[in-house]
Order: C-alpha cells, then structure tokens, then sequence
C-alpha cells in the first residue's frame, strides 16, 4: 500500500563532517494526486541546548564564539552570543546537556528542566534540538569552562543581566534563535 510518503531514492552528495543527501520521493497531496519531488537534507545530528539563570542575581550565562557560517552570511565578526550547546553523542539529551554545561561554561548545574524541542531548520536541515533551563549559583561553578581543547573550541563565558540580554535580542546584537528562545521563555514563564 502507497503510504502518503515513498522514498524512492537517496544520494550522498557529501560525508565529510556531516552528511548532506539527495532524497527523491514520491508524496501524495491533499487532493490524492502523487507527485515526485527531489530535496536535500544536511543532516548534522541531533542537539541539546540549555539556559542557566540566576533568580536573585538576575542573571544568565551565555556563552561567545566565532560561528563561520554566519561570518559567510552579513556577520561582520562572526561572534555569535549563545545559549550553551552541543550535538548529542550517544548519549540522551539530558546527560549531554549536562556534559556540555561544565565543558562550556565550567557550571555543574543540579537540577535541568527540559521545556520543548524544536526542528531549527526544518526544509533543510534534519535536527531537531531539546530545549533545557536550569538555575545556577557561585558555588556550582567548577572550572573556567570555554570548551574542549581538542575539539578546538573557543568559547567565552559570559555572566549577563537578564535584563541586558534581552535588550541585545531587541538591537540585534543576539541573534541567535535558540538563545533569543530560551530568553524569551523566561520572561513568558515569569521566572525572569
Ligand atoms: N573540524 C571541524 N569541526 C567542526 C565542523 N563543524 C563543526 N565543527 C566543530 O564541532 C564542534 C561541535 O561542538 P558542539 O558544542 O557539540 O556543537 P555546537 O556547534 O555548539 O552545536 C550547537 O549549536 C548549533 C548552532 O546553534 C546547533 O545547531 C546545535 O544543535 C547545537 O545546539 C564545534 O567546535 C564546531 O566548531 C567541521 O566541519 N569541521
Ligand atoms: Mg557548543
């Protein structure tokens, strides 16, 4: 039986990093007419983000890097203002956020909560990510963060006025969606 979608065909265009394929498929439209359709889809794994927030300071960590892709794309610098995040290894979006929280910003956080997941870029890129916030305090800060040498990451750990971070979503200088999210949710949530 024809289900509403068929894979007829699947390319790989690239697997170097990641893998970017070629999908041909048949779909059936509303109207029961079935037509062929050719697409790409990056796939590039699957990710966890998190926002750490402090209620008393009124504040969240956030994290700074260069992003190439973006300096491609009209970023002047290529620094990008971020809510910590990594692809998922293995393991499941919970233990990995945890995992990238200290390796990024050096917090070992006690409670996470995840609020939603969401498909980034869904006509192109195949990730969906899970969304985390925790609470964070002095006394949960264990190392200086800023990311795994090997991997060669170069992240800044930023301690930020809530406040101030949204005004930044507001002129522009935040402009990263998971982030401008995550911020957002808090205000919506009352927690900020
Ligand atoms: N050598 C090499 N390294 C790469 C390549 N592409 C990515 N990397 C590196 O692989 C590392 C992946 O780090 P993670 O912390 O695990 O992932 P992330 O890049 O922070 O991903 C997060 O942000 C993305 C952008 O918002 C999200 O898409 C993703 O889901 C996740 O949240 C980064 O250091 C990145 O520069 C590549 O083509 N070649
Ligand atoms: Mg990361």
């Amino acid at each position: 039986m024809f289900k509403d979608v068929n894979i007829l065909k699947t390319e790989v265009l690239s697997d170097n990093w990641y893998t970017l394929r070629k999908i041909t498929f048949e779909y059936k439209k509303k109207n029961g007419e079935v037509i062929t359709q050719t697409r790409e889809a990056y796939d590039r794994g699957n990710g966890a983000t998190i926002l750490l927030y402090n209620q008393e300071k009124k504040t969240v960590i956030l994290t700074r890097q260069f992003r190439l892709p973006t300096y491609t794309n009209g970023n002047q610098s290529g620094m990008m203002i971020e809510a910590c995040a990594g692809l998922l290894d293995k393991d499941n979006a919970e233990d990995c956020i945890r995992r990238e929280t200290e390796e990024e910003t050096g917090y070992v956080v006690k409670d996470v909560k995840k609020i939603f997941e969401a498909y980034m870029s869904p006509g192109s890129v195949t990730e969906i990510l899970y969304f985390f916030i925790a609470a964070y305090s002095k006394d949960m800060k264990v190392s200086e963060g800023g990311g795994v040498d090997h991997e060669e990451e170069n992240i800044e750990v930023l301690e930020m006025l809530f406040d101030d971070a949204l005004e930044m979503v507001n002129n522009g200088e935040i402009k990263d969606a998971k982030t401008i999210m995550l911020l957002q949710y808090l205000r919506l949530q009352g927690i900020l």
